[in-house]
């Protein structure tokens, strides 16, 4: 039956119908990811997607949505009550099917020009497992008080930075990869909008905000942003996690990480992984040091000195001439930054994990890092960069991408003989 599109969307708004059965949990497992949007020329205001009227379904896959995607209009939580820090009942939140949410943000999206291609990287290694890999995304997905109300980002119409588009532009990245874990920045829309919809996804979630949030300067605010991390309940048991305030010669700081201690169901094999997000801006070079220091010497302790193999993700605001960077890639905790692996020798980063246009100018930068332990995990693909055509001269945000950051993607595997040297 014909749905038009004005019908779909509204199919996002509402409250799910009483008394609807409960559906099976998910299948997230494992990846076909959809068809190969059309590369696009560098213009700026590319056509807009082919129009999805006829992806929805009637009934009940329509009204399982309604729900989720709903409490993000209802609800603004976080700023009015003081316990946004506690979690909702996720158990009573009835499972979504991820093509199901994927057409509906689809349709959402209709307006929007389709979205980019990007390709993982095999990067052959000589490990091979008997365990499937563990997909891992670093996202900076930029808060939305801070890119309507701080981030000056001059070439972004107003318009592509609308909430309600803009979510189902970041939820579409999320289903097309569907990382076992993901690890998330600048989240100012965890409540009432991430949280219940990836834990009807079958993901767990962690926030944690930051204590003076510069988005709680901006008016009509949805509360702190934060760090946020993500893991798929059906593969990983949850040992251990810490939510670490990060400190900057002995001071606490605005600064914060989540660190959890998980064990693959499939292996057995434990391993941590780690999430944060740096001080910003020219001039906090040392302060960065400082934090990225009281952050490896936390995950030393939680890895009980490297004897647990380690992920970490995040938005270092560091560039890779900086002494954070430096301090990581010589750790005692034997890192290596995976998206290195993607360069010629294996031994540059990518020219740029964000790139946009402020009052200031052109900002190109590489801040996004995913650390692993390089004798103990293996990098088993990446996923590519967009190019600056893909980007385009406007940069980023933009209507095809929602984030002024890159989204990093890798499948990590464990090494099948240690040699104790994590
Ligand atoms: N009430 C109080 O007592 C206190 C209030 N605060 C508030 O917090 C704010 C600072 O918080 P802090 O955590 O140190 O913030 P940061 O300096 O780390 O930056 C906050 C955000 O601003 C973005 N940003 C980076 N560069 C620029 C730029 N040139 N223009 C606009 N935005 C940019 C960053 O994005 P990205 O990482 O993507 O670059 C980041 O998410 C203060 O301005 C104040 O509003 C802070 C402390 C105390
Ligand atoms: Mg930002």
């Amino acid at each position: 039956m014909y749905q038009s599109p004005r019908r779909l969307c509204s199919a996002l708004l509402h409250r799910d119908a009483p008394g609807l059965r409960r559906l099976p949990a998910p299948g997230l497992r494992r990846r076909s990811p959809p068809p190969a949007a059309p590369r696009l020329p560098a213009a700026s205001a590319p056509p807009a997607r082919s129009c999805p009227r006829t992806v929805c379904s009637m009934g009940n896959g329509t009204s399982r949505l309604y729900s989720a995607l709903a409490k993000t209009l209802n609800s603004s939580a976080a700023s009015q009550h003081p316990e946004y820090l506690v979690s909702p009942d996720s158990e009573h939140l009835e499972p979504i099917d991820p093509k199901e949410l994927l057409e509906e943000c689809r349709a959402v999206l209709h307006t929007r020009p389709p979205r980019f291609q990007r390709d993982f990287v095999d990067l052959r290694t000589d490990c091979p497992s008997s365990h499937p890999p563990i997909r891992v995304m670093q996202w900076n997905i930029l808060a939305q008080a801070l890119g309507e109300g701080k981030d000056n980002f001059v070439q972004c119409p107003v318009e592509a930075l609308k909430w309600e588009e803009r979510k189902c532009l970041i939820l579409e990245e999320i289903l097309a990869y569907q990382p076992d874990i993901l690890c998330l920045q600048e989240v100012d829309h965890y409540f009432d909008t991430f949280q219940p919809l990836l834990s009807r996804l079958g993901y767990q979630g962690t926030f944690f905000p930051k204590p003076w949030s510069p988005c709680l300067d901006v008016e009509h605010n949805n509360g702190p942003d934060g760090c946020a991390l993500f893991f798929l309940q059906n593969r990983f048991k949850l040992v251990n996690s810490a939510n670490i305030r990060l400190t900057a010669m002995t001071l606490k700081t605005n600064q914060v990480a989540i660190a959890q201690t998980l064990e693959c169901k499939e292996s057995s094999r434990q391993f941590c992984i780690a999430v944060t997000h740096l001080k910003a801006r020219t001039g906090w070079e040392r302060f960065r040091s400082a934090q990225g220091c009281d952050l490896l010497q936390n995950l030393q302790n939680i890895t009980q000195g490297a004897k647990i193999p380690l992920i970490v993700c995040g938005d270092f605001n560091a560039e890779p001439t900086e002494e954070v960077y430096k301090h990581f890639a010589s750790s005692s905790l034997n890192l290596n930054s995976a998206y290195k692996l993607l360069s010629a020798d294996g031994q540059s980063e990518p020219p740029y994990t964000t790139w946009k246009i402020r009052t200031s100018g052109e900002c190109r930068h590489t801040l996004d890092y995913i650390w692993y332990s390089k004798h103990a995990l293996s990098v088993k693909s990446a996923l590519d960069l967009l190019t600056e055509e893909q980007i385009g001269p406007n940069r980023l945000p933009s209507f095809n991408y929602p984030s002024d950051h890159l989204s990093l993607v890798c499948d990590f595997s464990f090494n099948e003989e240690p040699d104790g040297l994590l």
